[in-house]
């Protein structure tokens, strides 16, 4: 484990694609001062920045499938690093994907202290990302990579959500409100941690 994030204060976010977790967790950021981690928005930095390794990750992200695990866990627990000084909390939001995932988390940095669960209906998610698609340039935002994503998340993520309703640390949020609405469960659950 990370000596540095021994005692940090840790909320996984998850939620199909869509549901609105960048959406929550930027108002979290605003109101809480937490360090808010995508681990998307890590993979599509990497991506950005064209490297050898940026290639590969673009390929894999552009069909809708998974990165690896270890790529996806090395980026985060570095960009925790770097904020360890300084955080109040961290929001590691789309991670993870993947019952494994949550696992290794825990076995390199630590245990979430809330698992933060954006719900919304599929047609609900398929409906933004279409409309964000037509301005955020995402290239895994059109028609035939929603739908795998779509599948994946219910294949592989859901099941998460299951492995820690078990230990009592999930909160479920109704995304289907107006983003104010959700924002007021999200700060329910959020103060209970204090
Ligand atoms: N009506 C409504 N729209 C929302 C809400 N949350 C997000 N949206 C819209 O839905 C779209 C997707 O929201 P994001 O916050 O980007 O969703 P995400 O879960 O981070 O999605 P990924 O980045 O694909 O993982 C955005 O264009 C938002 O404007 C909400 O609570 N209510
Ligand atoms: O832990 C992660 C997070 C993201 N991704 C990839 O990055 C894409 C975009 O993820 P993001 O969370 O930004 O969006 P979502 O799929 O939730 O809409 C996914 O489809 C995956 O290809 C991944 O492989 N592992
Ligand atoms: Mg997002």
């Amino acid at each position: 484990m990370a000596d540095k994030l021994k005692d940090a204060k840790i909320v996984f976010v998850v939620g199909g694609p869509g549901s609105g977790k960048g959406t929550q967790c930027e108002k979290i950021v605003a109101k809480y001062g937490y360090t808010h981690l995508s681990s998307g928005d890590l993979l599509r930095a990497e991506v950005a920045s064209g490297s050898e390794r940026g290639k590969q990750l673009q390929a894999i992200m552009q069909k809708g499938e998974l990165v690896p695990l270890d790529t996806v866990l090395d980026m985060i627990k570095e960009a925790m690093i770097a904020k360890a000084d300084v955080s109040k909390g961290y929001l590691i939001d789309g991670y993870p994907r993947e019952v494994k995932q949550g696992e290794e988390f825990e076995k390199k940095i630590g245990a979430p202290a809330l698992l933060l669960y954006v719900d919304a209906k599929a047609e609900t998610m398929v409906k933004r990302l279409m409309k964000r698609g037509e301005t955020s340039g995402r290239a895994d935002d059109n028609e035939e990579t929603i739908k795998k994503r779509l599948d994946l998340y219910y294949k592989a993520t859901e099941p998460v959500i299951a492995y820690y309703e078990k230990r009592g640390i999930v909160r479920k949020i109704n995304s289907e409100l107006p983003v104010d609405e959700v924002f007021a469960i999200v700060e329910k659950a959020i103060d209970e941690l204090k």
